[in-house]
């Protein structure tokens, strides 16, 4: 008895128990009809218009395990699909999912402004699928290793779509190489600051010497830093101003309190300093990105001359955002703060030329700039623009947006995957991500670009204060029908997934 126990039971015991520790760490940490309302990990997804950088194809993609393994053309794919796990959009449109760069989900801290969970579940929404979160506005402020633990911690089982994190760059650890060092050993994308106040008092403004020194440490990481390129010059324009003059509600006293000049001081200085950013300079390695340019003049003249000397030149890139492509300040009512925001939305010639630089290569990528606050504090019953919260509140609907005014400029499919997805990954590092190939996350946005609906208050919208917004009461065309992010449908016709299963991005 005693050796049929060890020759016989116990080999079994041991596989039983080895098969179980299998089973066990096979299993993913949520069951996948939590994470999507797709129930399996090997299916294709076709469309008579999916978006690949070879062109706009007929065809399947074939998904396992959150990758794509495989793209095919319509012939091929007819018969060989047969029997297995399709789901067919159609004629909607699939694209690489969205990656917005510049996004304030104000957690922790600040989370009645946004937060992880109304933000993620609106980029969901949207067909945005990943984000990188700015490191201002949530409190504390992003400007440590500690910091970016306590936000990592913060996007736990909240996050719908994936969210990585940019630090920020502030005087406090500007020449502190150690705290940097441990901010981006500890997986901040890159770095993020500004060159005027940035309405946050925990985030206090940098100067070119500030800026310097942060490019030197980016560059042992090969990161980028994005900049806010606005200069106090002067603020005579507010001054003179009283309590009871009523031209606050004016946009045009707003719009003269922050003039292009603003911009463009501010990016000449910033591409003096990214001069290091060049091969064979201290900063080598180093990138520079402006993010929301509106003044497309003098300070867009300089972005071009200086990317004019092509490999030669400083490592440079420059975003604009949907408010500035969708708005002018000829059409802002008085009082209407929801248009707020800094660097203000300029004129309707200055419109068409961001639009042209946008379509001719100039400006390489968009970016939301979701920067939402609670109701009160943009001031609607004073409809106060100088005392206002600056930020538009936009995220669920930047596709819609730019397709719809981009109809204007004949804009493809193919360009808007360029602006939201492709760049956007690079600069943000995430080398599996951006395009719908072989080998990439499979991150969807399938959408149907003909369909218009009124942004009304019928509309289910996710941000957390959706009144808010600017874009209300516009009626748009390009509705978003389902969300993939990994592999995961994380919405569909109008509904999450029960769990929040996207993935906190942390570089190595
Ligand atoms: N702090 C903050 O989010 N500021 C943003 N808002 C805005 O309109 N421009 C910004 O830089
Ligand atoms: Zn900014
Ligand atoms: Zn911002």
């Amino acid at each position: 008895m005693g050796d049929v126990l060890r020759w016989r039971v116990l080999p079994m015991l041991v596989l039983l128990a080895s098969s179980l520790v299998l089973y066990v760490r096979i299993l993913p940490k949520k069951s996948i009809s939590e994470c999507s309302l797709l129930p399996y990990d090997h299916y294709w997804i076709t469309s008579k218009r999916i978006v690949t950088p070879q062109g706009v194809i007929n065809g399947a993609v074939e998904v396992r395990d959150g990758k794509i393994v495989s793209v095919v053309e319509s012939d091929y794919q007819k018969g060989s699909l047969l029997g297995r796990k399709v789901v067919d959009y159609g004629n909607a449109v699939i694209m690489p999912g969205l990656i917005d760069v510049h996004a304030h989900l104000d957690e922790p801290g600040r989370v009645e402004w946004e937060g992880f969970s109304s933000g993620t579940k609106a980029a969901a929404a949207g067909g945005v699928t990943t984000l990188v979160d700015m490191p201002l506005n949530s409190f504390p402020s992003t400007v440590s290793e500690e910091t970016l633990r306590m936000k990592v911690e913060a996007a736990q089982k909240k996050i719908y779509v994936d969210v990585g994190f940019w630090g920020g760059l502030v005087p406090h650890n500007a020449f502190n190489t150690s705290m940097l060092e441990g901010l981006l050993h500890a997986g901040a994308l890159g770095l993020k600051s500004f060159m005027c106040p940035s309405g946050i008092n925990d985030f206090p403004m940098t100067n070119s010497t500030h800026i310097k020194e942060g490019l030197y440490v980016l560059a042992k990481f090969k990161r980028p830093l994005l900049v806010h390129a606005e200069v106090v010059l002067d603020s005579k324009n507010n001054e003179g101003l009283l309590d009871d003059d009523p031209s606050y509600r004016s946009y045009a006293t707003y719009l003269k309190s922050r003039p292009p000049s603003w911009e463009e001081a501010a990016i000449k200085d910033l591409l003096a300093v990214a001069q290091d950013t060049k091969t064979g300079g201290q900063a080598e390695g180093a990138h520079v990105h402006i993010v929301h340019l509106s003044d497309a003049k003098a300070s867009l003249d300089l972005i071009e001359d200086e990317k004019r000397n092509g490999p030669n030149g400083a490592s440079i890139s420059v975003e604009t955002c949907p408010h500035y492509l969708a708005f002018a300040a000829e059409e802002i009512a008085d009082g209407d703060t929801r248009f707020k925001c800094a660097p203000p939305i300029r004129d309707v010639t200055n419109r068409q030329n961001l639009w042209e630089a946008l379509i001719d290569g100039h400006i390489d990528m968009l970016s939301s700039d979701h920067s939402p606050s609670i109701p009160e504090l943009k001031l609607f019953d004073e409809g106060d623009f100088l005392r206002a919260w600056g930020g538009i509140s936009s995220l669920q609907y930047v596709l819609p947006i730019t397709w719809t005014y981009g109809q204007k400029y004949g804009v493809s499919f193919s360009q808007i995957a360029t602006w939201w997805s492709e760049r956007p990954a690079k600069l943000a590092g995430q080398k599996y991500k951006g395009a719908i190939i072989l080998g990439n996350d499979a991150d969807f946005a399938v959408w149907e670009p003909e369909v218009e609906f009124e942004l009304d208050e019928n509309y289910k919208t996710y941000h957390k204060h959706p009144n808010i917004s600017p874009y209300i009461g516009r009626r748009l065309s390009g509705k978003v029908l389902a969300t993939f992010v990994r592999g995961n449908l994380v919405f569909s016709e109008g509904s999450h997934a029960p769990a929040a299963c996207g993935s906190p991005i942390l570089a190595k």
